[in-house]
């Protein structure tokens, strides 16, 4: 079967984002979503088709980068809300408050995320969301069916949501253990699996996101990453040691620290357990001197 076009600009898009990896220059995909897997081919299709996205991957893996990314390409104000924070049905569709009007007071209700992204066509991003609080899953299902309609219960006002309104979800599902996702919200989404980036592609990531410019403790810090994420599937150290957000956050530091001390702070005191520290200081030690 001979697949169908996308609209000329998605396609544009798509033709700039496979020359992007011989051209820095691309506005999205400078500081955007580094691709692996055709990732970003295949979600955005499917954010054109309106079906509703779901990441899942291990912390700090670029899911929320990735939403972000696809987003940008369709010029699309993205709302954010985090189900693992304890969400309301407040934080999710807004509140009441008393306004000052010509010289009277009147209610006005301040629309949430949930709300101004259905009412205005943008994206929501619902992170977290196998953490959500029970009271607030008729809203996501609402959100997440295909009639797309949720009756706000602080105005009784029916909120059918613009054809261009789009949910991403985001899962931190490690390769340990998670919180499974409700099977009905499951249901309601195509699949993605984001991974850790390795090798050359994180080395990218490294150069494009931090001030670390100095080639040999790139090659290191990557190499480094490369063997905590193979700890990591073994359970030897806790995801977070693996994660690309902290990893980016050592080698800003390792600009004017040693890259020993810079990992220490970003990587090996996040983790609780003082065998997994070690490990972690040790495995460095292997690439850095003091
Ligand atoms: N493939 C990637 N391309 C570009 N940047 C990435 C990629 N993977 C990770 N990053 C960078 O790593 C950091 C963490 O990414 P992000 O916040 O998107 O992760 P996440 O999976 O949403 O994390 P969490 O589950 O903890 O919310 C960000 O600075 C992001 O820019």
């Amino acid at each position: 079967m001979i697949q169908e076009q996308l609209p000329t600009e998605i396609q544009e898009y798509l033709e700039k984002q496979s020359d992007y990896q011989n051209d820095f220059e691309h506005l999205y995909t400078k500081d955007g979503f580094i691709e692996t897997e055709g990732l970003i081919h295949k979600t955005v299709i499917s954010y054109y088709m309106g079906k509703n996205i779901l990441l899942k991957g291990p912390t700090g893996s670029g899911k929320t980068k990735l939403a972000e990314t696809i987003s940008a390409i369709y010029q699309k104000p993205m709302h954010s809300i985090n189900c693992s924070v304890d969400l309301d049905a407040e934080s999710l569709l807004g509140f009441k408050t008393i306004r000052e009007q010509d010289g009277k007071s009147v209610i006005e209700f301040v629309e949430g995320p949930v709300v101004q992204a259905m009412k205005n066509g943008h994206t929501l991003y619902i992170d977290e969301i196998n953490m959500a609080r029970p009271e607030t899953l008729p809203i996501l299902n609402g959100v997440l069916d295909y009639r797309k309609t949720i009756t706000n219960p602080f105005t009784n006002e029916v909120i059918k949501a613009h054809k261009d309104f789009r949910v991403i979800s985001a899962i931190n599902e490690g390769y340990i253990g998670t919180t499974p996702l409700n099977e009905a919200l499951k249901n309601r989404f195509v699949i993605f699996q984001v991974s850790y980036l390795t090798g050359d592609q994180l080395k990218e990531v490294i150069r494009a996101q931090t001030k670390l410019t100095d080639n040999q403790t790139i090659e290191y810090m990557a190499k480094l990453a490369d063997e905590l994420i193979e700890e990591t599937k073994k359970g030897k150290v806790s995801e977070e040691a693996a994660s690309t957000r902290a990893l980016l956050d050592a080698c800003d530091l390792a600009v004017y620290l040693t890259p020993l001390t810079a990992i220490e702070h970003a990587i090996s005191e996040k983790l609780d357990d003082e065998r997994e520290k070690s490990f972690v200081m040790n495995l460095a030690e292997t690439y850095f001197k003091e």
